[in-house]
């Protein structure tokens, strides 16, 4: 348990301090392609010249990554606003593990190991195959598959799901063919490795929050009972799915290799299988598939008896999986935990898309609460529906519950995601993600008018970018079109900083109302203590506003 924080004593405000995380919303480096700068947002256009704002870093070294190639994403960036500090992150922690060798050293590793060559079974490997490292990075399956064969295992598959949402909307096979490429030049009389089976990230295995079983049901269906449309290999299945289906790789049907009818890699008694991924959001379900005795979200027809581990641990409290290969980062004494010691009410809330964002990410990965009587968490229900199609998702409900709870007076914190920016971003619907920021900035008009009048302060700001950077452009800055003359979308998250405005009812110059530069997300925390007239722990990123 933390100490409860120490109050300044400077700073009195009769309403909230309400914390807005516009996720994937950043500052876009381009004009074009910049769904952010494109869109009417009158509110956040008059916020901005009204309120003193900074720009804050959000990926890379910034937060926990390892290098400022890589771009952010909302674990890291909800993991960094929520613990007040930086972390290395699952990225880099699974990078140390196989170069240092621990995790081949590891127990987890050896007991899978040995499990597959008593049994003479096989080695199974599901994941994310790209090297977009924000759930997984491909080169550290490459190092796994490489172990093994030295480690004696005879017979590895491995279930592929197609990326294309952290690296380039259709660059499946440029990480597909030179992996297949890498298994023959592996396969011998003694090892033989396959891919087995695989599909869009979007469509089977990688559901979050409970927002889609049934995806989980056709991951199940299709890795572990090897049921549904079979093809010879990886890329002729890629192909002829993709000129069939006309999906973007994330969105891919799902596919079965097989010879001469029969799979070739279904999940059996006695198998071993490692979930590859190192991030905890879209792991957790289909590590729930495998792990649960009973299963009520559906019906798994058979439950094969192996021995499952996760690439880390993924949920903190609940200790899930049961096992695992590298231990993730120590995230302790977040804001949440410091606020509950200090008896500060909160109050979280998003749609399911990003429920765990502003719960489980930002308690550093940790599902429960602190202190039931001083936190509420709500979940507005997601629609399952490709979010272009309705780009402002469910922001008007989760601003109309924030207006009610501002004007409630009942709590003295209050933190919500809004998942447009970031929801549609990823569908590289350009048009679409306009309309989603006009949709959020209507939004926060609503609810800044609700916290002025209550007396309070909004601090709005974001997890990394997204919607700013919906083109894909070359080295030297020009935008890249497609044979039909379109600009090549970009789903992917950005590189840019992201904004943090501060919107403060009853300004009495308390603080430099000039913020502070160069800093990263993880000083929203220290930031949003200081406006609760707390002194952040000494421990903390530098808070943005400066006391007087
Ligand atoms: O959808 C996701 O899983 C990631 C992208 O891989 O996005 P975010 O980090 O914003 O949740
Ligand atoms: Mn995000
Ligand atoms: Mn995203």
């Amino acid at each position: 348990m933390v100490d409860a924080l120490k109050k300044m004593g400077k700073i009195s405000r009769k309403g909230p301090v309400v914390l807005v995380i516009m996720d994937g919303v950043g500052f876009g480096k381009y004009k074009e392609g910049d769904a952010v700068a494109a869109a009417l947002t009158g509110h956040l256009n008059k916020l901005y010249k009204a309120n003193p704002w900074t720009k804050l870093k959000a990926h890379g070294l910034a937060v926990g990554l390892p290098s400022d190639d890589d771009m952010g994403n909302s674990e890291v960036g909800h993991n960094a606003m929520g613990c007040g500090r930086v972390f290395s992150q699952g990225a880099k922690l699974v990078n140390n593990s196989i170069e240092t060798g621990a995790m081949f050293e590891g127990t987890t590793w050896n007991k899978l190991v040995a499990n597959v060559k008593t049994k003479a079974s096989t080695l199974h490997f599901i994941g994310l195959l790209s090297d977009g490292n924000v759930h997984s990075h491909i080169d550290n399956l490459k190092a796994m598959i490489v172990q093994a064969k030295k480690d004696g295992v005879a017979k590895v598959r491995i279930h592929a799901l197609l990326d294309g949402r952290d690296v380039g909307e259709v660059s499946a096979l440029e990480y597909f063919d030179p992996f297949e490429a890498f298994l023959a030049s592996l396969n011998d009389a003694s090892f033989d490795a396959r891919i087995a089976s695989g599909g869009g990230r979007m469509v089977i295995t990688m559901d979050r929050y409970n927002a889609n079983w049934n995806m989980v049901r056709k991951g199940w269906e299709t890795h572990v009972l090897g049921e549904g449309r079979m093809f010879e290999g990886a890329h002729q299945a890629i192909e002829t799915l993709r000129k069939e289906s006309k999906a973007i790789d994330q969105d891919l049907p799902p596919f079965v290799i097989a010879k001469d009818g029969k799979p070739v890699g279904t999940i059996e008694d006695g198998d071993s299988v490692i979930l590859f991924n190192f991030r905890g959001d879209r792991a957790l379900e289909i590590t729930k598939a495998f792990e649960a005795q009973e299963l009520a979200e559906f019906d798994r027809k058979r439950h094969p008896k192996v021995e499952y581990a996760g690439m880390m641990e993924y949920d903190g409290d609940l200790h899930v999986p049961s096992q695992f290969l590298v231990t993730p980062p120590a995230i302790d004494k977040t804001i949440a935990e410091y606020l509950c010691a200090s008896k500060v009410r909160q109050f979280s809330i998003s749609e399911t898309q990003k429920f765990g964002h502003v719960t489980y990410f930002f308690n550093g990965n940790k599902s429960g609460k602190f202190d039931d009587k001083l936190e509420e968490y709500v979940e507005i229900p997601s629609d399952i529906v490709p979010f272009e199609e309705r780009p402002w998702m469910k922001c008007a409900e989760i601003a109309d519950r924030v207006i009610k709870e501002v004007e409630s007076g009942k709590w003295d914190f209050i933190k919500l995601n809004f998942p447009n920016g970031d929801m549609v971003g990823h569908t590289g619907n350009f048009q679409a993600v306009v309309c989603s920021m006009e949709g959020l900035d209507l939004q926060i008009g609503r609810i800044h008018k609700a916290v002025m009048e209550a007396g309070g302060v909004m601090v709005i700001t974001a997890d990394h970018g997204n919607a700013d950077d919906m083109f894909e452009h070359g080295k030297d800055g020009s935008v890249q079109y497609k044979e039909n003359g379109d600009p090549k979308s970009k789903t992917s998250h950005s590189l840019n900083p992201v904004p943090c405005i501060i919107c403060d009812s009853n300004y009495q110059g308390e603080y430099e109302s000039e913020l502070k530069t160069g800093l990263g997300i993880s000083s929203i925390a220290a930031t949003c203590m200081n406006l609760l007239d707390f002194e952040a722990p000494a421990e903390y990123d530098p808070s943005i506003i400066t006391m007087r």
